[in-house]
């Protein structure tokens, strides 16, 4: 496995530890090998010993001597300008000796880790170089990190760019959220059990609220996240993508094709939004100073690399419609932001109230309508809101919670999202990555709230540790409705 952008953050905090965690579950062929490759001048050793630190800080220490000996006798580094062809002679040149030397047989795994921006050129050079092809019948596969693109057209060229070298089997553009177990759970809670998929549709459900909650800022990544903002960094793809295993249909089976086959017709479904849509449906925000968990934190303007009057979106609420027979006027709300009051990521199914209720208006005041949440992270799980008779003389009746909790229901522990990702794409198999028409799908789809907004500037403020500017309040309350409190 070939890691451009080796030197970075992803590398070090997510794919060496996913790695790391393989290798002790013995889970990768003793040939693995893997070669990082930045511009940082670094020999093999000083590569290892500064992701064997990283290691040890983020596990506190516990990390195996025996496991990572053998692991890391496997990992090596070469200095070098991923824009420069003569970069991709070496490369190629140094996974030959790899072949001979540890026995990898020409099989080749190119993870795209480094800057965004350098994705088509990597594309081009190593599709130049002939290293599109395993070396000697071996395979060649590329992951693609995301973001995909910066819009509509930057992700068509990047998949025409990367389909001039590379066939559709061969390419995995990841989304981490689908490595998420509880984010697969939602598969396996609609197609595994009877009771919800007849409910699941426009005469049972109310509406749909998907939160993604970051309690966390931008900290250290202010220049990246200027690009970007809350709709590029997480509505595009992590969002969009819990949308569709929201929404989609039963897929024939599970396989890549039967899967994203289905994810995109949900894609193609929602209603695309003119101005007047923009302004009634889309709303953005910026945190400002703020106390989150007690503690004072600075306002986004005030973080390092960003500019300080910066209109940058940390918070985007939108109000999408899925104009299909299952989903006809039920509205989803959506959400996600940075300096919120917690992090939590959950799909929250309302459903319409009992239409009559034979008990008296005082005994069921506190009374809501029953809602189904599938919490992504944390506290995995899922809770059915219903209405329960309060113990006592009379007849009182009140919502409560039946909860199952991951945690306690399963032994085993969740593998991280990376684990499973990476373990999959090493089989070959990309059930659980994107496929180029999802990227330009979820685009589309944002598109008209990227130009509109890019036209006025004008950003709402919340203070951090809030959910959000006012205005986002409005979003469902004017169709009657409320953002529930995760
Ligand atoms: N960090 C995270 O939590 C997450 C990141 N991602 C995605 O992963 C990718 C990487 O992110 P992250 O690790 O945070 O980014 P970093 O900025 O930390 O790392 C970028 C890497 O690219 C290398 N690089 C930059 N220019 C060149 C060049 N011309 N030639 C060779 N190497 C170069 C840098 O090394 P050097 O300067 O030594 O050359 C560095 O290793 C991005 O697409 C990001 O969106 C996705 C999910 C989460
Ligand atoms: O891709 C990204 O995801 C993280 C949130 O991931 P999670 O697994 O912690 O939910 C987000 O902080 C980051 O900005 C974004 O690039």
């Amino acid at each position: 496995m070939v890691i451009f952008g080796a030197s970075g953050d992803l590398t070090r905090r997510k794919l060496i530890p996913a790695l790391y965690d393989l290798a002790a579950q013995r889970r990768l062929p003793m040939e693995f090998a893997v070669v990082g490759l930045s511009r940082s001048p670094m020999s093999h050793e000083e590569f290892r010993d500064r992701l064997r630190d990283a290691l040890e800080e983020q596990r506190d220490g516990g990390v195996s001597d025996d496991v990572w000996e053998s692991f890391s006798k496997g990992i090596f580094y070469l200095a070098g300008d991923s824009r420069k062809p003569e970069t991709y002679e070496e490369l190629r040149g140094f996974l030959g000796e790899l072949d001979e030397e540890r026995g990898t047989q020409g099989n080749r795994m190119f993870y795209l880790s480094s800057s965004p921006s350098l994705f088509p050129t990597i594309v081009e050079r190593l599709g130049e170089a002939g290293m599109n092809q395993g070396e000697g019948g071996g395979y060649a596969r590329i992951v693609i990190e995301k973001p995909f693109g910066r819009d509509l057209m930057s992700a068509r060229e990047l998949n025409a760019g990367i389909q001039r070298y590379f066939e559709e089997r061969q390419i995995y553009r990841i989304d981490h959220y689908l490595g998420k177990e509880t984010v697969q759970n939602i598969l396996a809670l609609r197609f595994a059990n009877g009771i919800f998929e007849p409910i699941w549709n426009q005469h049972y459900v109310d509406h749909v609220q998907i939160t993604v909650a970051e309690d966390i800022g931008v900290g250290t990544r202010g220049a990246f996240y200027e690009e970007a903002g809350a709709l590029r960094d997480i509505v595009q793809n992590h969002l969009m993508q819990v949308l569709c295993l929201t929404a989609m249909e039963p897929p024939v089976a599970f396989d890549a094709e039967s899967v994203r086959e289905e994810k995109v017709k949900v894609l193609r479904a929602v209603r695309r939004m003119d101005d007047g849509e923009v302004e009634r449906s889309a709303v953005r925000g910026q945190y400002e100073r703020g106390w989150v968990w007690g503690e004072e934190v600075p306002g986004y303007r005030e973080e390092e690399d960003v500019d300080p009057s910066s209109t940058t979106e940390t918070f985007v609420a939108l109000r999408l419609f899925v104009d299909n027979w299952r989903w006809a006027g039920v509205p989803f709300y959506v959400r996600a932001g940075k300096r919120m009051p917690k992090k939590a990521t959950e799909i929250a199914v309302q459903f319409h109230a009992a239409p009559h209720t034979p008990f008296s208006r005082n005994g069921t005041e506190g009374l809501e309508p029953n809602v189904l949440v599938i919490r992504v992270q944390p506290d995995e799980g899922v809770s059915l809101k219903i209405g329960a008779k309060v113990p006592g003389s009379g007849f009182e009746v009140r919502s409560v919670n039946m909860d199952l909790l991951y945690g306690s229901a399963f032994l085993e522990e969740a593998p991280d999202a990376y684990q499973r990702l990476l373990l999959d794409l090493m089989l070959g198999d990309p059930t659980l990555f994107i496929r180029a028409d999802e990227t330009e799908g979820a685009w589309s789809i944002l598109e008209p709230v990227m130009k509109h907004w890019s036209e006025s500037g004008e950003i709402p403020f919340y203070p951090a540790g809030t959910w959000g500017p006012e205005e986002a309040d409005e979003l469902p309350e004017r169709d009657g409705r409320g953002w529930r409190r995760p």
